[in-house]
């Protein structure tokens, strides 16, 4: 059974304005999005700013009020917050922000904020809180005499490891990472990514997996679903994704992975402008009059793609 399913998930903002503070219009920031996500694996969500990646995750989590659709935890729904309560949902599923220096308390000490998981779900002593705030650190790499100092005194990547231990204080079993390395130099993101693929092997933790590049996530998803404008364009596994791409917007996200090779870097560039032009002249075809996105059409058993009619009867057969 899937861990978590998503199942026509929506989360709308209302608009207020007008001296009567009326609601005069709505954000569809989430508008009907279907995906599951297996124990132990990482699920990736991908799109560009504001195609409603962040609202996703913390709808997930409990920390945005859900519109309409379903969230299922093992089963059962958890949209409402007291069923989240009874099921300790809080507990088994946590969350790890971009930004590690707003998300950590500036005026707390490591130990606090790592422990403050374990004070809220765990019945532990003292003692058995410190040995358990040591071992969260060991696990992520850092020194123990790192739980004494406060946040300002790390670097990015040490603090993004530090919400990892938090993250997985609890033993959690899915954690939403939302763009947890996108504020990290090369060269660390590579170092976080690898020790957030070592605890999951290790603790079978599955991951949501939020990011607007398509070159970070992969080597580190099985599946990945692409959204823009609130609604998903692309679902499919890694192979589906990267070697067989379908959609416009899926095509432009792919050709925005920067070409490591000098020698490729003028081929690339040229790629990237075919992409563009398709897509400018492409779009009235692959969104509805008012710029939504189209439902998707299966294309084979895990590759789900928004096409247009036309498009779809002349690609399929030819894709798989
Ligand atoms: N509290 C809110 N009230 C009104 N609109 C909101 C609110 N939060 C988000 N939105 C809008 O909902 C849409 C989706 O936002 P969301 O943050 O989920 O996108 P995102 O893909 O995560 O982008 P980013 O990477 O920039 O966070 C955007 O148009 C955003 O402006």
């Amino acid at each position: 059974m899937a861990l978590i399913e998503i199942r026509d998930l929506k989360v709308h903002y209302p608009i207020r304005s007008g001296f009567w503070n009326r609601v005069t219009d709505r954000v569809l920031a989430v508008d009907g999005i279907n995906f599951d996500i297996e124990p132990g694996e990482t699920y990736g969500l991908i799109g560009e700013s504001g195609s409603g990646k962040s609202t996703t995750g913390k709808a997930i989590v409990g920390l945005e009020k859900v519109t309409s659709g379903q969230i299922l935890y093992e089963g059962q729904d958890i949209t409402k917050a007291q069923t989240r309560r009874n099921l300790r949902y809080n507990k088994d599923v946590q969350m790890i922000f971009q930004d590690s220096l707003s998300s950590l308390n500036p005026r707390k000490r490591i130990a606090d904020i790592i422990a403050e998981p374990i004070r809220n779900f765990e019945n532990m002593s003292a003692t058995e809180e410190q040995h358990r705030i040591k071992e969260l650190l060991d696990i992520v790499g850092m020194p123990q005499d790192a739980m004494y100092k406060y946040p300002f005194e790390f670097s990015g990547g040490q603090r993004q490891r530090i919400g990892v231990a938090r993250a997985v204080a609890t033993n959690p079993k899915l954690i939403v990472a939302d763009e947890p390395v996108s504020a990290l130099d090369l060269s660390v993101q590579a170092q976080v990514l690898n020790f957030m693929k070592r605890i999951q092997q290790e603790y079978n933790i599955a991951y949501l997996f939020i990011s607007h590049d398509l070159g970070v996530v992969r080597h580190m998803c099985k599946n990945l679903a692409i959204m823009h404008r609130g609604r998903f364009v692309e679902i499919g596994t890694r192979e589906d994704i990267y070697r067989h791409p379908q959609h416009i917007y899926t095509k432009r996200l792919l050709s925005a992975i920067p070409e490591v090779n000098p020698d490729e870097r003028e081929a690339d560039r040229q790629h990237r402008r075919a992409v563009e032009a398709e897509f400018k002249q492409e779009e009235s075809r692959y969104y509805g009059a008012d710029g939504r996105v189209l439902d998707l059409q299966q294309l084979s058993a895990t590759h789900y793609v928004a096409l247009p009619d036309a498009t779809l009867a002349a690609n399929k057969g030819g894709v798989e």
